[in-house]
């Protein structure tokens, strides 16, 4: 790569839990932990602030729990948020042990685990090069984390969300169920919403549509992805507004 600059100044980095799991089926892989958290890094030392939302679903999903008759929905889906709160506790490790100054904020108070979510105060931080983490999604049962990530995108001012995930971008139908699916290198918001194209849950597409934020949809396991996107290079799906 050269030494030109990177294309976004502030970024919103969509992290799945089942990322964070790896080869694994559940839990946090140590190694997946450690790539990202060295991805997460390069960009800090190249001057781009950036926040994080990650998941939960290598965990708990509010939805599964409910079908399995555990709980009751809202129940399961503050199962899952605190999932969230266990992940992002790990990445702030990984990203600390790297040097990399980090803060932890919740949608929910959690006492002295985290601090709480505020939009001003993690706008200040990104602005001091200290990495954000978002946890506990939007903090309402019903949503995703997917939504939490444009939402808090769009609080922060990003430049671009990023959805780090396991397809290598947006298909005309989901290629892991459809062998003939074309990506799109390109597409609209509108696209998304009139074809339902499912990389990404309505809810979010809506918000980033009515607030003009674009999405890059990328592999999250392809060396340098991550990197590329901020740079500006070709990678994965940008999705737009026109
Ligand atoms: N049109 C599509 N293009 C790309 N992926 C799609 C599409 N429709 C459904 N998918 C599925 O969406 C998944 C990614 O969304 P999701 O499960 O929410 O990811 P994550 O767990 O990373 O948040 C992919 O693994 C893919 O199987
Ligand atoms: O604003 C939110 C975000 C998440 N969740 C719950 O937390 C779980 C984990 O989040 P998600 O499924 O989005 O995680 P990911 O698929 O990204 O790992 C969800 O299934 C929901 O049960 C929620 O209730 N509200």
């Amino acid at each position: 790569m050269s030494d030109k600059a990177p294309r976004y100044q502030r970024i919103l980095l969509k992290l799945s839990g089942e990322a964070l799991a790896g080869k694994n089926d559940m839990g946090i892989d140590s190694g997946v932990l450690d790539s990202m958290s060295l991805a997460i890094a390069h960009l800090v030392g190249l001057g781009v602030q950036v926040g994080i939302v990650v998941g939960g679903g290598n965990l708990y999903r509010g939805a599964a729990l409910q079908k399995q008759g555990l709980v009751g929905r809202v129940t399961g889906d503050q199962m899952g948020m605190l999932a969230t709160v266990m992940n992002g506790l790990a990445m702030r490790d990984a990203l600390e042990r790297r040097n990399i100054k980090c803060r932890l904020m919740s949608a929910l108070p959690i006492g002295e685990v985290t601090e709480n979510y505020s939009s001003r105060n993690a706008i200040r931080y990104l602005q001091n090069n200290e990495v954000c983490v978002f946890v506990a999604g939007t903090g309402n049962p019903f949503f995703t984390t997917d939504t939490a990530a444009c939402l808090r995108g769009i609080e922060i001012e990003a430049n671009l969300i990023l959805k780090a995930t396991k397809v290598d971008g947006v298909y005309n139908k989901d290629p892991n169920t459809h062998e003939d699916a074309v990506k799109y290198d390109e597409l609209t918001f509108d696209q998304v919403l009139d074809q339902k194209l499912g990389v990404m849950d309505l809810t979010a597409i809506a918000l980033l549509r009515e607030h003009n934020v674009p999405l890059q949809v990328f592999d999250m396991a392809k060396p340098n992805a991550l990197l590329h996107v901020v740079m500006g290079d070709s990678e994965g799906t940008k999705v737009i507004n026109h």
